[in-house]
């Protein structure tokens, strides 16, 4: 008999697959309807103080080998999401939720943390420091000294359970860079990989980009960063004190995939491009498949295989 439960920081999930932030969960509408799936609990789109329209359509755009995007940060604002997620901790069985923010700059971020560390939200904030997609906003958590006091300000604040979300990092001397800050404070999680940001779709046909926002240049999701997330999970998970936990995101299609990102190191795993092309029934799928993957192999439960991928 295959497991599925998935532990996360002495919380206790039904499976370890959830939305990526930004996917599926920008209404109250969509964010019930990942909660009727059979996702193991969700994440709020990134908010920001305020409502925000974000980048001008076309900025999405699903392909055959993932997707484009350059939604530039829109969301109801943070109220809308934090009223959400309150109303919601207090029905039985809700699972713990995640509530993702993302400020235009520093101070927004401590602001909006102040507000929820002032709040009764018993759940995981996620502080995403790598939307590629807001045209003049460099992605923080490329800048390494940034990221550093970012974290700072958000720890003499904040004293509710803080994850990061981060964008691909390429090279190892970056991982042992950013480990080594992140190392530092006391973060229940990291998030890892945001898109791979600022690809650029062409077609063919028409000559033409994808998307309008920033001239087609775009986050990439989907089979294309799949390698990338894969490397990122498992440098980090080999850098990062046992008590920072990962989540995995980026490039899930199958069971396969999920199975390849929990053997990385991966606590729990996001699904964004593949949800946005299926919609909340790839829950029901994606559980099956891991199922039949475990059951396949003999395994059990997740720490069978968790974090314990082979070398040559
Ligand atoms: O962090 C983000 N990553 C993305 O790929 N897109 C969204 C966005 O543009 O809002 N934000």
């Amino acid at each position: 008999m295959v497991n599925l439960s998935a532990t996360f920081q002495n919380h206790t999930f039904a499976n370890p697959l959830m939305n990526a932030s930004g996917v599926h969960c920008y209404t109250t509408t969509q964010l019930d309807e990942l909660l009727a799936s059979s996702a193991g609990t969700l994440v709020t789109k990134s908010a920001t103080m305020a409502y925000r329209q974000g980048n001008p359509k076309p900025r999405y755009r699903s392909l055959a080998l993932g997707s484009i995007n350059s939604m530039g940060l829109p969301n109801e604002g943070l109220p809308y999401y934090l009223d959400y997620v309150l109303a919601k901790q207090t029905q039985a069985d809700v699972p713990t939720l995640f509530l993702s923010v993302a400020g235009i700059s520093m101070q927004e971020d401590l602001d909006m943390l102040a507000q929820v560390d002032q709040s009764d939200f018993n759940g995981f904030t996620e502080l995403n420091l790598s939307c590629p997609n807001v045209p003049g906003k460099p992605q923080v958590a490329y800048d390494f000294e940034a990221t550093e006091k970012m974290l700072d300000s958000a720890f003499k604040l904040f004293h509710k359970p803080l994850g990061v979300k981060l964008p691909p990092y390429f090279d190892l001397a970056q991982f042992d860079i950013v480990a080594k800050i992140l190392n530092q404070y006391p973060l229940a999680y990291i998030n890892t990989i945001n898109s791979v940001g600022n690809g650029l779709y062409i077609d063919v046909d028409s000559e033409t980009v994808a998307i309008k926002p920033k001239g087609g240049f775009g986050g990439l999701g989907g089979a294309y960063v799949l390698p990338t997330a894969l490397a990122n999970v498992h440098a980090f998970r080999q850098r990062l004190n046992d008590s920072i936990a990962i989540i995995g995101t980026g490039g899930v299609q199958t069971g396969a995939d999920v199975f390849a990102h929990i053997l990385a190191g991966a606590d729990l795993v996001q699904v964004g491009t593949q949800l946005a092309k299926d919609g909340p029934d790839v829950f029901a799928r994606l559980t099956q498949e891991l199922s039949d993957v475990m059951a396949q192999k003999d395994y059990h439960n997740l720490s069978d295989f968790k974090n314990n991928l082979k070398e040559l």
